[in-house]
């Protein structure tokens, strides 16, 4: 008897886990499609992430903005969704219930699981080492930054692109492994294009900020929390980066190099190594930053070796799966993600997964990939809930067109930044060829063609191409008869496929 009436309590129950953009999205549309069941976010951390004024760009590109807010203004909107900050400690598959820090249990009909990705760091447990996630390590970033002379920056993606632009004050010297910088991102020539805007003079007043800044406060009575949602889209506006130094914005790249090794103050002194001076460009000397007196040493393996007061580890990320797989025999991927297939379910009964946390394991179309971003946690979060929703139904569901076409805005060094499909010939071998177009400190445009056809495209600066190629790559049109006159900036290309 006990136990049925279990069973009926816990009919048409959800419980999202983490209170980021996907498990904010999903409970938010878990909870409008099902107003009479009871919604339960448990999130780690005090705030949580809200995605307000979605503005669809063009049918695949996305903006919006994002809010922090405490979770009751979640429960004013959606009376059915209950908020519940406490870590998930355990995930109990079998008896379909989670369980929290406090001992909390929860028992769920459905489960998606949200919890995020952490930075994975080229060493754990090092002080000096620093990843940027949350409002927390940005906090610890920023008390560090104050007083430092030199900053060394290891990785080559999105994090690591803002903060060489961004930081002040200080000498940065950055250690990437490629050739070129931003390989996440860029090819060789884009890299080229946008470096030298590390050479410029920065606007003076920043662009206006669209989206909503985030607070590096705690709430009262939550400092110091773990675990909590990742930053995203302008994090850094509003944030002063700047340190109490007084050189202008200068950078020093060592290229084709990863750390070796990482030496305290001590440890070097020990050792018969000499530390190099930055030799980036020096408009302004002063004597402590000239001193050879660091607190810590890297070591790379190109053989040469700096001083620092403090590195970032801006090397990716590594999901949050730690308290579920204990116990689970869930199908994890080699990237740390829990694998979800197209209805975005894991391999365990009534576990769904989206965002960071996961890794898309169907066979996506052509022109997609997974990249770990903003915009695919709302869409994951949101087709998540909407499968989840169908199974509770016993309803078919297609997959999501935003599933299509990889679209992502943003911005680096200033520029806007489209990439479209396959915008770096990702997955194409050498069957492709590039179509390009720049004009220096003004716009960079590449196409990416495959038999006549457009599959990928990066765009940046305000070239206001985006609609006439997104829809190109999205109907394969065959545009072996245009070739170069593609790109021609004397041919008004919205026109020609209008
Ligand atoms: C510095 C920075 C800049 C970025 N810039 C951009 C950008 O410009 N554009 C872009 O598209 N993307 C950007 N990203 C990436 C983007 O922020 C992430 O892809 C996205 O926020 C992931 O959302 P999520 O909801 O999956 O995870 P998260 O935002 O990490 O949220 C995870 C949630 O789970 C909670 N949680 C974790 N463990 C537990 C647990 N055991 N129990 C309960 N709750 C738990 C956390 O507290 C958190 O609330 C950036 C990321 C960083 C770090
Ligand atoms: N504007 C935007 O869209 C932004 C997006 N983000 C997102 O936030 C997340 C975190 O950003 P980030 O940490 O920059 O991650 P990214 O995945 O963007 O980049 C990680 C970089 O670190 C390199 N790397 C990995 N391991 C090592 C290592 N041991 N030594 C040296 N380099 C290494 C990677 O090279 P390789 O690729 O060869 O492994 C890659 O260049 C990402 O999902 C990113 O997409 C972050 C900031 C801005």
């Amino acid at each position: 008897m006990a136990e049925s009436r279990e069973a009926e309590a816990m009919k048409g129950r959800f419980v999202v886990v983490g209170g980021g953009i996907a498990g904010v999205t999903c409970a938010e549309q878990l909870a409008a499609q099902f107003p009479s069941h009871k919604v339960y976010l448990i999130t780690a951390s005090p705030l949580i992430k809200a995605v307000t004024n979605l503005r669809q760009v063009s049918r695949a590109l996305e903006e919006f903005d994002v809010e922090e807010q405490g979770g009751s203004e979640l429960e004013r909107l959606y009376p059915n969704i209950s908020v519940v900050q406490s870590p998930v400690t355990e995930l109990r598959s079998q008896e379909q219930k989670v369980i929290t820090e406090e001992g909390a249990e929860f028992l769920y009909n459905k489960l998606c699981l949200c919890a995020g990705a952490r930075p994975k760091l080229i060493v754990g447990g090092n002080p000096y080492v620093l990843g940027i996630r949350d409002t927390d390590s940005v906090r610890d970033f920023q008390r560090r930054l104050t007083d430092a002379r030199r900053v060394l920056i290891v990785g080559n993606g999105g994090i690591a692109l803002e903060l060489v632009y961004e930081l002040e004050g200080c000498q940065v010297i950055w250690a990437i492994k490629d050739k070129a910088i931003g390989n996440t991102f860029f090819d060789a020539g884009a890299a080229e294009f946008l470096i030298d805007q590390l050479k410029a003079e920065k606007p003076l007043a920043p662009p206006t900020c669209k989206r909503t800044k985030y607070t590096t406060e705690s709430p009262p009575g939550r400092e110091g929390s773990s675990m909590g949602s990742a930053l995203g889209p302008d994090w850094h506006e509003g944030l002063d980066l700047k340190a109490k130094g007084a050189y202008s914005h200068r950078v020093q790249i060592e290229t084709q190099c990863e750390v070796e090794r990482i030496l305290l103050q001590e440890e070097f002194a020990q050792l018969n190594i000499t530390a190099l001076p930055f030799q980036g460009e020096e408009t302004v000397e002063s004597d402590s930053a000239s001193s050879s007196d660091w607190p810590v040493y890297v070591q790379l393996t190109n053989g040469k070796t700096y001083g620092c007061d403090f590195i970032v580890s801006a090397t990716g990320v590594v999901p949050n799966m730690e308290p579920f797989i204990r116990g689970n025999q869930f199908d994890v991927a080699e990237d740390g993600g829990v694998r979800v297939n197209d209805h975005m379910a894991t391999s365990l009964p009534n576990i769904y997964a989206a965002g960071d946390i996961c890794t898309a394991s169907w066979t996506p179309s052509a022109l997609w990939q997974q990249m770990r971003l903003w915009t695919q946690a709302r869409q994951m979060g949101w087709y998540a809930a909407k499968c989840m929703g169908a199974e509770l139904l016993q309803q078919p569901i297609e997959m999501d067109f935003c599933f299509e076409l990889f679209a992502h805005v943003t911005k680096f060094f200033n520029y806007k930044v489209i990439l479209l499909g396959k915008y770096n010939g990702q997955g194409l071998g050498r069957e492709h060829e590039l179509l390009l177009r720049c004009t220096r400190g003004h716009e960079y445009v590449k196409l990416v063609m495959q038999g006549g056809r457009m599959v990928g495209a990066l765009l940046i600066g305000d070239t206001d191409l985006e609609e006439t190629f997104e829809n190109l790559i999205l109907n394969q049109t065959d545009l072996s008869s245009y070739g170069e006159r593609l790109l021609d900036p004397n041919i008004d290309i919205e026109d020609y496929f209008d």
